[in-house]
């Protein structure tokens, strides 16, 4: 290898496979390469006299693996042949530079490439190789080690086709990976939360081969005994207290009241039973508390000591390679539905932190006390129409994706509506705006919630991930019962939904709610009141358009970091991230940042 001009610039001849003879230079953003013209260079190797309209570069950023493999055959170019795969054939040492094309435009999916370089000189070929895998060595920290879930029978039942596809990127990358396909619902999460904190360390992070609810499984498997922070505030505490500002909702606003409000005054909500249809939720009552922090943001923390992983910390990172029926999580992360980009999202190492809600179902138990179970959320919990096509949906699981499009209609077709009491957390931004009195302050607000869309470097969260250190005080600014800000609606409602990141799927391509951000710290309440029939559906025909889907008296949309439920009814299900949680009482609140996903955030 010689060294040319500037000390970083380095050139050799090597024999590139399909190409023939080639002068390869290595420059410090990446390698590119020449024809060796013969005549003119009059060199006596392997080689023909003209140049192929081939690639001729690779930027080291694009570039996923490089593989020193075993002495073999490498191919000219045959001019003569007119076929560039049936040239000439040469024994000599060869190494591979694999790497990836982005999508010419934004949102498109990645395509792999790999370049075969040869010499006969083994020597040659290792110092290339060592001088590549130190130049796309770059300041991400990429994996080593892997926790990978296949479920199998997830969308169209070709999870483990899907795993197949991707494994090999993971083997030229050298990424360990141990496999599991999932037997049946609950197998991933009882893997991860009986992993001890010794096992979990020997980790860089886990993936998960599925849709968004095998995503959840992991989620919740991991965060279940290793997430410590206080509930948001429950149902009757903020019932207790008397400064809240209540709305009543336009529509059956006696019905409304008339049924949620006991003889005290209190919630008189009917109690669930606790054997509900969420077969995780016993092995999930908080156990979380006290559990210590790991003590180090670079890394994991030494696997000779036991040290206790919990979350957020800076290192442990979860991945999602989507094979799903909807795979609305991906699609907002990476910008496409596509495994091969998430695969190279993983093995490139990239990291964002991802807000999650922590859904808190309150039971009352024999005893009077409030008992609470937790589930985590990464993109959506719903109740009223979400809930129904959830619980309609599991008994059509046989049509695979299909069955949403059936469980949709049937539920909006039977139109039901619920009595319930919804009570959020105001933003400071919406209270600047409600007490705005002069004309510069109302300015400043509107340029402050002006509507942005979440990209990758996203500002909005970056300002977040530059200025926390991860420490659950900062993903949990405590929510207090006591706060002034709590507005509360009671009434019908056709549904209630919470959007903690944009929810962009293919049948609603910007998304339930186009704006909202992966991790600043808010999620995006939708009340859909009563309402008649037409109208219910132009709405639902506006989310699948792109246009405003709030552009409606009977559409209520606050951005809120927590708000509380409490409905009337003894049925009440939620659909939270996929999975079906039977609960009259919850609680939700966002933790901002409080996991890292191996993405960087939609280019779109
Ligand atoms: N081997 C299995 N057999 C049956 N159910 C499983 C198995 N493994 C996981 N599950 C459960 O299946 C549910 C759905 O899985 P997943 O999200 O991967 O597919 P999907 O429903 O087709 O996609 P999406 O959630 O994107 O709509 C999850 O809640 C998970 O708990």
């Amino acid at each position: 290898m010689e060294r040319n001009g500037s000390a970083s610039t380095s050139i050799s001849t090597l024999f590139l496979d399909r190409v023939g003879e080639v002068a390869v230079t290595l420059d410090p953003d990446g390698l590119s390469w020449k024809p060796i013209d013969c005549e003119s260079s009059g060199s006596s190797c392997l080689c023909m006299n003209y140049r192929l309209k081939t690639e001729n570069r690779i930027e080291f950023s694009n570039v996923y693996a490089v593989e020193l493999i075993d002495w073999g055959l490498i191919e000219d170019a045959n001019r003569n042949s007119g076929s560039f795969f049936s040239g000439n054939k040469f024994e000599m040492y060869r190494f591979v530079v694999h790497g990836f094309h982005r999508g010419k435009t934004h949102g498109s999916p990645w395509t792999l490439c790999e370049y075969t370089f040869g010499h006969k000189d083994m020597h040659i070929c290792q110092s290339w190789v060592e001088r590549l895998i130190a130049s796309t060595s770059t300041d991400a920290v990429r994996p080593k080690s892997l926790l990978v879930f296949v479920h199998p029978l997830c969308g169209k039942g070709n999870g483990v086709n899907t795993w197949e596809t991707v494994a090999p990127i993971f083997s030229h990358a050298k990424v360990r990976t141990e496999v599991t396909v999932t037997q049946r619902a609950g197998h991933a999460f009882d893997c991860i939360s009986s992993l001890s904190h010794r096992e979990l360390s020997s980790f860089d992070g886990i993936v998960a081969v599925g849709g968004d609810g095998l995503f959840n499984e992991v989620l919740n498997g991991l965060l279940s005994s290793r997430h410590d922070a206080p509930y948001p505030p429950s149902p009757q505490e903020l019932d207790n207290k008397s400064d809240k500002n209540c709305q009543h909702l336009n529509n059956d606003i006696s019905r409304g009241r008339a049924s949620l409000n006991g003889a005290n005054g209190m919630l008189s909500a009917p109690l669930c039973g606790s054997d509900d249809l969420a077969p995780l939720l016993s092995a999930v009552e908080s156990n979380g508390l006290g559990i210590s922090k790991c003590t180090t943001n670079n890394g994991p923390c030494d696997a000779d000591e036991d040290v206790k992983v919990s979350f957020p910390n800076d290192w442990f990172r979860l991945g999602l390679i989507p094979a799903g029926s909807t795979d609305a999580i991906v699609i907002s992360t990476t910008g496409t539905r596509d495994p091969v980009t998430s695969a190279l999202h993983i093995i490139l190492g990239k990291k964002m932190s991802l807000d999650i809600a922590q859904v808190v179902r309150w039971k009352t138990s024999p005893s009077s006390t409030e008992v609470p179970s937790v589930r985590y959320a990464a993109s959506f919990a719903g109740y009223g129409f979400y809930g129904d096509v959830i619980k309609e949906s599991e008994g059509y699981r046989w049509m695979g994706p299909k069955r949403y499009d059936f469980a949709g209609t049937v539920a909006f077709l039977k139109h039901r509506s619920y009595e319930a009491k919804v009570t959020f957390l105001k933003t400071e931004e919406q209270e600047t705006s409600n007490i705005a009195s002069d004309i510069q302050t109302s300015q400043l607000f509107q340029k402050n919630s002006k509507n942005v869309v979440c990209r990758a470097n996203c500002s909005i969260c970056n300002d977040f991930k530059n200025a926390a250190q991860y420490s659950a005080d900062v993903a949990v600014s405590p929510i207090h019962s006591q706060d002034s800000r709590w507005l509360e609606y009671t009434g019908r409602f056709l549904s209630v939904g919470a959007a903690i990141i944009s929810c962009r799927n293919e049948r609603a391509p910007k998304g339930l709610v186009a704006e909202a951000h992966l991790a600043d710290g808010f999620l995006h309440l939708i009340l859909i009141k009563d309402c008649p029939h037409p109208l219910y559906l132009w709405h639902l025909i506006n989310l699948k358009r792109g246009s405003n889907p709030f552009d409606f008296t009977f559409v209520e949309h606050h951005k809120t970091p927590a708000f509380t439920f409490v409905s009337a009814h003894n049925e009440s299900v939620w659909n939270v991230d996929g999975e079906i949680l039977q609960a009259c009482q919850v609680s939700v609140q966002v933790c901002r940042g409080l996991i890292n996903l191996f993405a960087s955030g939609p280019e779109v």
